[in-house]
């Protein structure tokens, strides 16, 4: 192995020999893109086994653990910054997790009356939820699964844009530059980059989705005896903690990992009934602390994905719309004190109302969610959305905005719902 510059940054290219239960970790910045191969034994990525030889190239922003568990020899070409092999991981306790869960699904295969497990990943931010449920989906789909992924990170959503809750079935391990493949997800419009922009509104999604998800369940035999994996918010205080139990109760989860925070392990053991199993587990060293601004970053670089493909090129479309032909809506009027309120209702109620917007220089760079609905009668805010567009132009005189578009005009919808996510199309 040719030894790290001063900075833990590597240009030429490096040969590591990984023991076995060894990861070699790494990162990628700026402009560079580092090209990994197997060379000699088997390895993962996140738990997607690599092809020898074959060439992954990882680009600005990857944060990567390669773990053998057999030993392995790994190249890197290119700029690797703090690269580092890690002897000590707790993947041993990940894989008695997955290997739990398998037990669970094998007594879900031989009753019908029973379903497969239902686990959720919670912690702190930065502990490596998203990582864990990649994980145990890759493994489950490895053993011939087909489980649910249900992404509650509406901060970091992996299912589909910042802003959104969502869930996949996932029939293949994940590519391993991409991620898992996005095909006909169920994506909810949220509007918000954490719970707390609304949290009646995030409660309500979520008994949404998790309604749909049980039906979905029902009607595929398969994917009822894989389970759900869900992931959450690093939210886990006050009403996040209050929005945690929520989505137990919703999902009617059967275990909950918690990652790295004994605290949050200790009130989920108190609060949580006696069938729903609780384990705590320890994060991986490895996992990378991300600054705000990284995080904002990494939802800018999510939308862009969105219009724009990742490593295959996506040509989005830029037309313009006129005012009066869409009706845009906000979710969620100011809160009145209950007083005020007619009869019946309460001041919370308003969280989840619509209300209609006047276009104009306030939704410039914003997301729009393209509603299935087509009247307000039809519940819009439980109705899960065709897609984003991105509000680029608008121009009050002539009553027009110009919007961005995974499909060509006219929008397959004329009910928009706005988002406070924000992206600055520069392409
Ligand atoms: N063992 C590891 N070695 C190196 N990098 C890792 C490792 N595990 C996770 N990472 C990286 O650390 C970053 C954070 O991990 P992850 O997104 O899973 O955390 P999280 O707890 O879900 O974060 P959030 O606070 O957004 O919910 C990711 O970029 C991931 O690729």
């Amino acid at each position: 192995m040719s030894a790290p510059s001063a900075e833990g940054s590597t240009d030429s290219v490096q040969t590591f020999e990984l023991g076995p239960e060894h990861e070699l970790r790494f990162e990628v910045e700026g402009k560079n893109k580092v090209i990994m191969s197997v060379r000699a034994g088997m390895a993962e990525v996140f738990g997607t086994e690599l092809v020898k030889e074959k060439e992954y190239t990882f680009l600005s922003g990857a944060k990567i653990a390669v773990f053998t568990w057999q030993g392995a020899t790994i190249e890197l070409r290119g700029k690797a910054e703090g690269c580092y092999i890690a002897k000590e991981t707790p993947m041993v306790m990940y894989l008695n997790c997955h290997a739990g869960l398998e037990q669970l699904r094998r007594k879900a295969e031989e009753n019908s009356e029973l379903h497969g497990p239902v686990l959720m990943v919670v912690g702190p931010q930065d502990v490596g939820k998203s990582t864990l449920c990649r994980l145990l989906l890759n493994y489950g789909v490895r053993m011939g699964r087909r489980p649910i992924f249900v992404d509650l990170d509406v901060g970091q959503s992996h299912v589909s844009i910042p802003g959104t809750i969502g869930a996949l079935l996932v029939e293949r391990p994940a590519a391993v530059e991409e991620g898992f493949s996005q095909q006909a997800p169920i994506v909810y419009h949220f509007g918000h980059k954490s719970p707390s922009g609304n949290i009646k509104l995030f409660n309500t999604l979520v008994s949404t989705l998790a309604e749909c998800i049980k039906e979905r369940m029902q009607a595929n035999r398969k994917a009822n005896v894989s389970g759900v994996i869900i992931n959450t918010c690093g939210w886990v205080k006050q009403s996040g903690y209050r929005s945690l139990t929520h989505i137990a109760q919703a999902f009617e989860v059967d275990v909950i990992v918690v990652l790295d925070q004994e605290r949050l392990y200790n009130e989920l053991v108190r609060d949580m009934p006696p069938f729903v199993r609780v384990v705590f587990l320890p994060k991986s060293g490895g996992v990378v602390e991300r600054n705000k601004a990284a995080r904002s970053e990494a939802r800018d670089s999510r939308v862009k994905e969105y219009f724009y493909g990742l490593r295959s090129p996506m040509y989005p479309h830029s037309f313009d719309v006129r005012f009066s032909d869409v009706k845009i809506y906000k979710i969620g009027a100011p809160s009145l004190p209950d007083s005020c309120m007619p009869l019946g209702m309460k001041a919370d109620d308003n969280k989840t109302k619509l209300v209609q917007m006047q276009p104009g220089m306030g939704i410039l760079n914003h997301i729009l969610a393209v509603s299935f609905a087509n009247s307000l009668e039809e519940e819009v805010i439980q109705s899960n959305v065709a897609g984003f567009i991105c509000v680029t132009k608008v121009d009050p005189e002539r009553q027009m905005m110009t919007v961005l578009s995974p499909q060509p005009r006219p929008l397959p919808q004329t009910l928009l719902l706005l988002s406070e996510v924000q992206y600055m199309d520069s392409q």
